[in-house]
């Protein structure tokens, strides 16, 4: 008699960096999956991967079985078929969709795309399948590490498709201690975690959770930029070496700077080439690539008409790096201030400006982000809770901070929130260190090291705290050229008022009555 195999829980497919770690973070948790790869050495290193690591095998059954098509996938799932996709973003997604609709998908089958896609390809994928197959997507956060031991999971779309999936989600994701914030971490295969609050909930319909995911890799490039400026102020006017750098780090990952990003900032920094025994940082070339959920981040900001300066910043910044042999020539064309070196108490002192500055730039990315999401949300009219989606980013993810905790406290306190820097806490925190964060500036632009994101950060604080800014004279040029009118401070709002600027008299006439709306 032959036996037949037992039907998988869930199809697997695209087993790269994300895809192989994620399938082991299942197997852990108890799924049977049936995993395929155009590539079928991918498949078979992930099914010895898991034989490998599936020590407490009594029956010696696989809980990976690889496939060689995608027709074998769906022969070998249990109906309704669930597949996730962990494919390169755009046109990757809709050619394993439609292979899937090729080999017989049916339409309460459930694909979820957990790829960093284009939030707004996403909307169109959930119409575009609608008579297919149910299209969810699932934003994913946490490099190799977090999708094999507890990644980050911001799904969004049917939620019917959310009911069958959500304890998988609960499952897989990291979790964190619900009054610290803290992570719980295990890296051991097998050690699955099932006590504390899982990083994934509910994002909202289609294309939500893609958004959310976007505005968290924008806060990762103003959180990377920040930490780089801090270390390029350190190391050119200061003279520090890697290693000490690593030390003033590592004693920050301790306050209120404490990140993942932070902390492995310090691992590189310690790091020594072992070919040359010197630091490998000052090996690599400076020169940042980018996929690009960053710029969309950026350009989004402007569409929704919400500032992120800080963010764009970070953008520019990967991008002027990437003129190297520009920035070469320019170097010895452009004239560099006289350099001055500081005592010891005021190095000292430039630490803990540093130090401040970094905080102040880091709570205003923040606040540009969930700013974003919130514009972004009531143009799209999704329902985001913010206090959760902060809760969702505390572990797994690349921005996880127990900064996050704070965050996550201010929208408890008032989910209604405009801005975190008019929530008490953050404008406390604000205040008591914007001095500091004015003279680390100072101080990096006196000696000629470029601080973007720092800087922009600043000008953004600035421009929030000040009731009056000069587009009072930018309204009066607009008029001037191009007729566009403006409103008037002594007059009733939403009056408009336009100046015949090329007549003699220049006379102001009203051009309108109505009300004005901030
Ligand atoms: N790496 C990271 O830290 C993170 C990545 N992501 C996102 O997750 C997704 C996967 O990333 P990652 O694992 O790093 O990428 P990899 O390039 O390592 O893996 C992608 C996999 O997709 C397969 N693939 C590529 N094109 C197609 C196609 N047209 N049809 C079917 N399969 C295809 C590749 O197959 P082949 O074997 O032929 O190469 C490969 O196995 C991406 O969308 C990425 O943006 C999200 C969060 C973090
Ligand atoms: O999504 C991620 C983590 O959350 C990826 O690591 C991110 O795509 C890296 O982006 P880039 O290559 O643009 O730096």
């Amino acid at each position: 008699m032959t036996l037949t195999r037992k039907l998988s829980d869930i199809g697997f497919i695209g087993l790269g960096v994300m895809g192989q770690n994620l399938v082991l973070n299942l197997a852990d948790n108890g799924y049977t999956i049936a995993a395929f790869d155009l590539n079928n050495d991918k498949v078979q290193a992930v099914v010895a991967q898991d034989s490998l690591e599936n020590v407490t095998n009594i029956s010696n059954t696989p809980r990976v079985y690889g496939c060689s098509s995608y027709t074998e996938l769906l022969s070998q799932l249990k109906a309704p078929h669930l597949i996730i996709l962990s494919v390169p973003a755009g046109s990757a997604v809709d050619e394993v969709c439609q292979h899937l609709i090729n080999a017989g998908i049916e339409s309460d089958d459930i694909i979820i795309d957990t790829g960093n896609s284009l939030w707004l390809d996403t909307v169109a994928r959930e119409k575009k399948y609608k008579s297919n197959f149910v299209f969810f997507s699932s934003a994913v956060s946490g490099g190799e590490v977090g999708a094999r031991f507890g990644p980050s999971l911001m799904p969004s779309g049917s939620v019917d498709a959310w009911a069958r999936i959500k304890p998988i989600w609960q499952a897989i994701a990291a979790k964190v201690d619900a009054s610290t914030g803290k992570p719980i971490t295990r890296t051991q295969p097998g050690q699955v975690i099932t006590e504390g609050e899982a990083c994934t909930d509910y994002i909202g319909p289609a294309g939500s959770g893609h958004y959310v995911k976007m505005v968290h890799n924008g806060i990762e490039y103003a959180d990377m930029q920040i930490i780089c400026e801090a270390y390029h102020v350190l190391k050119s006017t200061l003279q520090l070496t890697c290693h000490d750098i690593a030390d003033i780090f590592s004693t920050w990952n301790d306050g209120p700077l404490n990140s993942y990003l932070m902390e492995i900032s310090v691992e590189v920094l310690r790091h020594q080439s072992t070919d040359t025994n010197t630091p490998l940082v000052e090996l690599i070339l400076d020169k940042a690539e980018q996929k690009g959920t960053g710029l969309w981040t950026a350009v989004s900001s402007l569409e929704v008409g919400c500032p992120a300066p800080t963010i764009a910043q970070a953008v520019y910044a990967r991008s002027i790096s990437s003129f190297k042999a520009l920035r070469t020539q320019a170097s010895t064309l452009l004239a560099a201030p006289q350099q001055v070196s500081l005592s010891p108490n005021d190095q000292q002192a430039l630490i803990e400006q540093l130090h401040d500055a970094m905080y102040c730039a880091k709570i205003c990315a923040y606040a540009q982000g969930f700013q974003l999401m919130k514009l972004a949300a009531r143009e799209q009219e999704w329902a985001l809770n913010f206090a959760s989606i902060a809760k969702i980013w505390r572990a797994g993810c690349i921005i996880r901070a127990v900064f996050l905790q704070s965050i996550s406290q201010a929208y408890e306190r008032n989910d209604k929130l405009a801005n975190l820097l008019v929530d008490d806490f953050f404008s406390k925190e604000l205040n008591a260190r914007q001095e500091n964060w004015r003279k680390a500036i100072c101080h990096a632009t006196m000696q000629g090291v470029p601080v973007g994101a720092l800087s922009a950060s600043l000008a953004y604080y600035d421009a929030m705290r000040s009731e009056t800014l000069p587009a009072n004279l930018l309204q009066a040029q607009r008029d001037f050229f191009g007729a566009h009118t403006f409103e008037r401070i002594d007059k009733a709002p939403g009056e408009k008022y336009h100046v015949q600027w090329s007549s003699k008299a220049r006379a102001t006439v009203l051009v309108n009555e109505g009300l004005r709306s901030d």
